[in-house]
C-alpha cells in the first residue's frame, strides 16, 4: 500500500524522503533552468509529436491533480526525436499551479516561478506498458509546458468546462476527441536532462523537455484551477493549489537546449 502524500506542511515535499528516500537522489525534478549555464547540443534532434486526437478517454481528479488520460494500446499518440530514441506513447497530461498568479511551476527559469506548468507523460514502447516503463532510467519522457499570464487561452476551455464533473477527488468523466497538440506553443525549442517523477513515487526515470515558450492563460482561468479540490467528496474541501514541488539540487546535470 503507497503511503499517503500531499503538498501541506505536514505531508508535503519537505517531508516526502521520509517514505521515499530517493527524493534525496542524485536526478531529482524539477529544477532551475539558468539558460546562461545550459549547453547548445546541435545533434539533438527536432521534438515530433504526433497526436492522434481520438486517443484521449477521459479525465480524472486524482486528489494531487486532474490528469487526461489516453489510450496507448497502439502508437497513435507519439513522441519521438529531441533527446529520446525510439517511441514514447503519450499516457496522459496534467498541471501544476499555485494559489496565487506568483507560483505555481515547478521548473523555473532563473528563479522566475510561473503560474502554471503542464506535463506531458509518455513511456518508452522498449517496455511492455506504463507500469513497467515507470521506474526505468529510460522509461519516461515529460514534456513539460509553462502558462504564463495573459490572454485567455481558448485551448483551456474544454479543460476548464470540465472541472464541475470532477470537482473532488476521485471523480471522472468521459473526455473525448482532445488534441493535446493544441496546447503546445508555436516553438518547440527546448531545455532537456535527465530527471525524476515530481510526485511520489519519485522515480529517477524521467528525460525531462521544458518547452521554452510559454501559453497563455487568464488570470480568470487560473481562479478555476483553484476551485478543484484535494478531497473527496463530503470531506471538510481542500483547495487543490500549491500543488508543486520546488526545485531540487542539479547534482552536477548538464542542462541541453536545441537552441542558441
Ligand atoms: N509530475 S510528473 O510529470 O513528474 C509525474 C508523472 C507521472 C506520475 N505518476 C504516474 S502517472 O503514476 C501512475 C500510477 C503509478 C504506476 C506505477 S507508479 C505510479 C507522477 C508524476
Ligand atoms: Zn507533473
Amino acid at each position: 500500500m503507497s503511503h499517503s502524500w500531499g503538498y501541506d506542511s505536514s505531508d508535503g515535499p519537505a517531508k516526502w524522503a521520509e517514505h521515499y528516500p530517493i527524493a534525496n537522489g542524485p536526478r531529482q525534478s524539477p529544477v532551475n533552468i539558468i539558460p546562461s549555464q545550459t549547453q547548445f547540443d546541435s545533434s539533438l534532434k527536432p521534438l515530433k509529436l504526433q497526436y492522434d486526437p481520438s486517443t484521449s478517454k477521459d479525465i480524472m481528479n486524482n486528489g494531487h491533480t486532474f490528469q487526461v488520460n489516453f489510450l496507448d494500446e497502439s502508437d497513435s499518440a507519439i513522441l519521438t526525436g529531441g533527446p529520446i530514441t525510439g517511441t514514447y506513447r503519450l499516457k496522459q497530461f496534467h498541471f501544476h499551479w499555485g494559489e496565487s498568479d506568483d507560483k505555481g511551476s515547478e521548473h523555473t527559469v532563473d528563479g522566475v516561478k510561473y503560474p502554471c506548468e503542464l506535463h506531458l507523460v509518455h513511456w518508452n514502447t522498449k517496455y511492455p506498458n506504463f507500469g513497467e516503463a515507470v521506474n526505468k532510467p529510460d522509461g519516461l519522457a515529460v514534456v513539460g509546458v509553462f502558462l504564463k499570464i495573459g490572454s485567455a487561452n481558448p485551448r483551456l476551455q474544454k479543460v476548464l468546462d470540465s472541472f464541475d464533473s470532477i470537482k473532488a477527488k476521485g471523480q471522472q468523466t468521459t473526455f473525448l476527441n482532445f488534441d493535446p497538440k493544441n496546447l503546445l506553443p508555436a516553438s518547440l525549442n527546448f531545455w532537456t536532462y535527465e530527471g525524476s517523477l515530481t510526485t511520489p513515487p519519485l522515480y529517477e526515470s524521467v528525460t525531462w523537455i521544458v518547452l521554452k515558450e510559454p501559453i497563455s492563460v487568464s488570470s480568470a482561468q487560473m481562479a478555476k484551477f483553484r476551485s478543484l479540490l484535494f478531497s473527496s467528496a463530503g470531506e471538510q474541501p481542500r483547495c487543490m493549489c500549491n500543488n508543486y514541488r520546488p526545485p531540487q539540487p542539479i547534482k552536477g546535470r548538464k542542462v541541453r537546449s536545441n537552441f542558441k
